[in-house]
């Protein structure tokens, strides 16, 4: 129930009026109490640990016809309209909770347009008791979180002792803290979110891969299908029970492939090796029927009767039916040997072409392990559709190591790629969970900084240039200092990923003709 201006005045000059009449100090506590009583409702601060008690009841509950997705963008949706109303946001958030216990229709998925009715705040009699329930629930929350996000568990922690002070009332500071911790949490689900969603794809991509290797076994054919099958339906407790269950199989049916594969590399070694036998023996007896042939010619050249004549001929057609039928046999072997070679090299080829299409898939640079410039592009485009959702700051920063040509050329190319290593080793030390390295050219980094603006993305530059100064790259136990030109820019709302990295481009640029190992401000 929104108050209009006049209205919000008359109320105003009711409430000073009941503070008169009790004789209460003007606090601004006691302006609030007062205020909320003539407007009928409770406090926000008594609201507020309800909501979040609800919410998070409801968060790890399930609902029917509620994915956890569908769940997160309401969420996101009540959080970018009312952030910055902490009253109003408590309310809705109640609200929110409150629809998600009742869904089961279809209706209920929906979030509620006007959820502004408040929510009794249940034994809670005002704004001392909010404390210590408030900070009883973030409490909680640090609990269930601790093994997954231990910073963020440190910060609930943190703020729950902030609040829990017996007598304090909750400040705006507080309540501004924990919708910030909210968003924090939302962002890292979101991250959870795509992270699962990228196992199940490498998952569906191997067992897709095996069952193209191993088409012709039908069992295994069965399993791998069993399996895709089961993550088809979503990633569940029980679906991933399955899978386990089915991969314990398959690893076992390996162990036993692996077997026959051995026994098959073996055959195709005896028949190599029979074959090369037969030539030896082809060559052998055809030399042996060169010695006999000439022998005929001498006894043709001899033979002064039709019946040595006859028994020339006998002979040698005899042994020309011999060596016919050998050669036939070593040519029909041939033919099979050749076949089979073309057999295991179109397959060869085929693998191969497959083996291809996957490397290009990955997303990794494979000397430093930043992300390459395609997991870049994924990356940043994530970032800037967050950024937009959230209406929260993204920053990049882009460093380009100085004089890499000189520390290649004098320590050798060998050294240079354990230099990219050790800046990228730096680098992740020192980043957030939510911040993310690629390798962005040959010497070139960039570092994506989601949730800071342009200072803080100076500041994150200019720790790692002192960063580097401590920790020296060595080589041959001699310590030799990186140091790099950087530029940093922030992301302007409707930006795209191009411009916002050409300005960044152009600020590193600067730091280097400034003289180097600097950072710049785009
Ligand atoms: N070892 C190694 N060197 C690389 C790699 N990628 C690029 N380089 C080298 O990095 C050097 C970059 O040289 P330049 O572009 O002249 O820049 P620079 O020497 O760092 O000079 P400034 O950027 O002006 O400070 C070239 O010698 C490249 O061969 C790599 O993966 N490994």
């Amino acid at each position: 129930m929104e108050a209009s201006s006049h209205q919000a005045s008359e109320i105003a000059r009711e409430a000073i009026k009941r503070l008169a009449a009790r004789k209460l100090p003007p606090t601004p506590e006691n302006f609030r109490r007062a205020y909320f009583e003539v407007l009928g409702q409770a406090p926000s601060g008594a609201v507020w640990p309800e909501a979040l008690r609800q919410l998070l009841a409801q968060w790890e509950g399930y609902q029917a016809g509620l994915t956890q997705a569908k769940k997160r963008e309401m969420l996101e949706r009540v959080l970018i309209n009312f952030g910055n109303e902490p009253d109003q946001l408590a309310v809705k958030l109640a609200a929110l909770a409150r629809s998600w216990a009742e869904s089961g229709s279809a209706a209920a998925a929906l979030v509620p347009e006007d959820a502004a009715e408040p929510v009794a705040a249940t034994g809670v009699g005002g704004t001392d008791a909010a404390g210590p329930l408030l900070g009883q629930c973030l409490t909680d929350f640090a609990g269930l979180s601790r093994d997954l996000w231990p910073d963020l568990a440190a910060r609930s922690e943190a703020l729950a002792r902030r609040v829990s002070v017996p007598g304090r009332a909750v400040a705006d500071a507080d309540v501004a803290a924990m919708a910030g911790l909210w968003r924090e949490i939302l962002v890292r689900a979101e991250d959870n979110h795509a992270v699962l969603g990228g196992l199940k794809r490498v998952l569906a991509l191997l067992l897709a891969n095996i069952g193209e290797l191993v088409s012709q076994d039908a069992w295994l054919s069965g399993q791998t299908e069993t399996m895709r099958t089961a993550l088809a339906d979503g990633v569940n407790p029980h679906a991933l029970f399955q899978v386990e269950e089915s991969l314990k199989e398959l690893v076992q049916r390996q162990k036993q492939l692996k077997g026959s594969l051995h026994d098959a590399e073996e055959k195709l070694k005896r028949l190599i090796s029979a074959f090369i036998l037969r030539i030896g023996e082809l060559s052998a007896s055809t030399g042996h029927y060169n010695a006999r042939i000439k022998g005929y010619a001498a006894r043709l050249a001899e033979a002064d009767d039709i019946a040595k004549l006859g028994d020339v001929i006998d002979g040698l057609s005899g042994d020309m039916a011999q060596m016919d039928a050998e050669i036939g046999r070593s040519h029909s072997e041939l033919v099979a040997a050749k076949g089979h070679v073309e057999e295991a090299e179109t397959r060869i080829r085929a693998l191969e072409s497959e083996l291809e299409a996957v490397s290009a898939l990955v997303r990794e640079d494979q000397l430093t392990g930043a992300l390459n410039r395609r997991g870049m592009d994924e990356a940043c485009r994530r970032e800037l559709a967050r950024a937009e959702r959230m209406a929260t700051p993204f920053s990049v920063g882009l460093l380009d190591i100085d004089n890499f040509k000189r520390l290649n050329d004098s320590l050798g190319h060998q050294a240079g790629d354990q230099a990219l290593v050790h800046l990228a080793g730096v680098v992740r030390q020192m980043l957030r969970p939510t911040d993310s390295l690629a390798r962005y050219g040959g010497e070139e980094f960039l570092l994506l900084l989601p949730n800071s603006d342009l200072a803080d993305a100076e500041k994150v530059m200019l720790r790692l240039q002192r960063e580097l100064t401590r920790q020296y790259f060595l080589h041959d136990n001699r310590r030799v200092l990186i140091t790099f030109s950087a530029g940093v820019a922030q992301w302007a709302p409707g930006e795209a990923q191009a411009g916002l990295l050409g300005r960044a481009d152009a600020a590193m640029y600067r730091a280097k003709a400034a003289g180097r190992n600097r950072v710049e401000r785009a």
